[in-house]
């Protein structure tokens, strides 16, 4: 089995790929600030391990993205300790062997080169990665695997919690989509605001890059917050809750 980690800055994410079934079975989905508590995060993959049956000698390779550097140390001592190997993070380094290119490679975050590399795969055309996590990214790729570049904005749960933080009267709310795009109340008005203006964000977004190179895209969606905006769906050819996990088990095979 390969195990897939994506460090991000809200969840720590454990994605196991099966050979013999070809798939990604459940996930672990752990609290990236908490983790930093190293008991935590053995104890929560000790449980997975026993919950899912899974032995750590099932373990073949593991491969890491993290955009958060803090969490590193933990990760790589519970891989070791837990899984008696060596993880092998992706770094800049690990972009060289690979189709997809990218100018920046320093700056580049190792779970956008990810969702790049399992599109391209997937597609090997123009696309767009929408990722909706702590931030929401858009990452553009073109047919040659060349990474054109990337937005990124607050994610929904960063916005409704900055909000939150930064008011004395509002307060924080469920990320549901509500009937009315008018709100009627404070809670309808800040779940209003936020569901359907980002549902216009990410189309005003879309267009402007596709209007931008004067082509269509492939849009792939991901990402934890992926399937909150509903109203978004015709916007997608394919939403894929595994894509992040799909790029770093690519990433590190190329580079084994
Ligand atoms: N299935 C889900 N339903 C609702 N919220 C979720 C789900 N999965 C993740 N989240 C929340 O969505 C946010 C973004 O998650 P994620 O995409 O994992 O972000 P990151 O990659 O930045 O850690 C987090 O606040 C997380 O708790
Ligand atoms: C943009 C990000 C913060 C997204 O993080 P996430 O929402 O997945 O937690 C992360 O990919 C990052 O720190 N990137 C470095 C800057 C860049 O990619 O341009
Ligand atoms: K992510």
């Amino acid at each position: 089995m390969f195990l897939s980690i994506d460090a991000g800055n809200s969840n720590i994410v454990f994605g196991f790929f099966s050979d013999e079934q070809q798939r990604w079975e459940p996930v672990l989905r752990v609290d990236t600030q908490r983790s930093l508590e190293f008991s935590y995060l053995q104890k929560n993959m000790n449980l997975f391990f026993l919950e899912s049956h899974i032995s750590p000698s099932d373990i073949s390779i593991v491969g890491i993205s993290s955009v958060v550097p803090e969490i590193n140390e933990n990760l790589k001592k519970v891989v070791r300790t837990f899984l008696h190997q060596e993880a092998y993070f992706i770094t800049e380094r690990s972009y060289s062997p690979l189709k997809v290119n990218t100018k920046k490679p320093a700056e580049m975050g190792a779970d956008l080169m990810a969702n790049a590399v399992a599109a391209y795969d997937q597609y090997g055309a123009d696309c767009i990665v929408v990722d909706f996590g702590t931030a929401l990214t858009f990452t553009v790729i073109d047919s040659n695997g060349e990474i054109l570049g990337v937005n990124i904005v607050p994610g929904l749960k960063t916005a409704i919690k900055s909000l939150f933080t930064n008011t004395s009267k509002l307060p924080e709310v469920q990320l549901e989509l509500p009937v009315s795009a008018i709100g009627k109340d404070t809670i309808h008005s800040i779940q209003a605001g936020i569901l359907y203006g980002y549902a216009g964000l990410v189309r005003g977004m879309l267009e402007a890059i596709k209007n931008e190179l004067a082509r269509d895209f492939h849009v792939i969606a991901t990402g934890g917050l992926s399937k909150i905006l509903t109203n978004l769906e015709g916007e997608f050819d394919k939403i894929d809750k595994n894509l992040t996990l799909k790029g770093i088990k690519l990433i590190t095979e190329k580079n084994l």
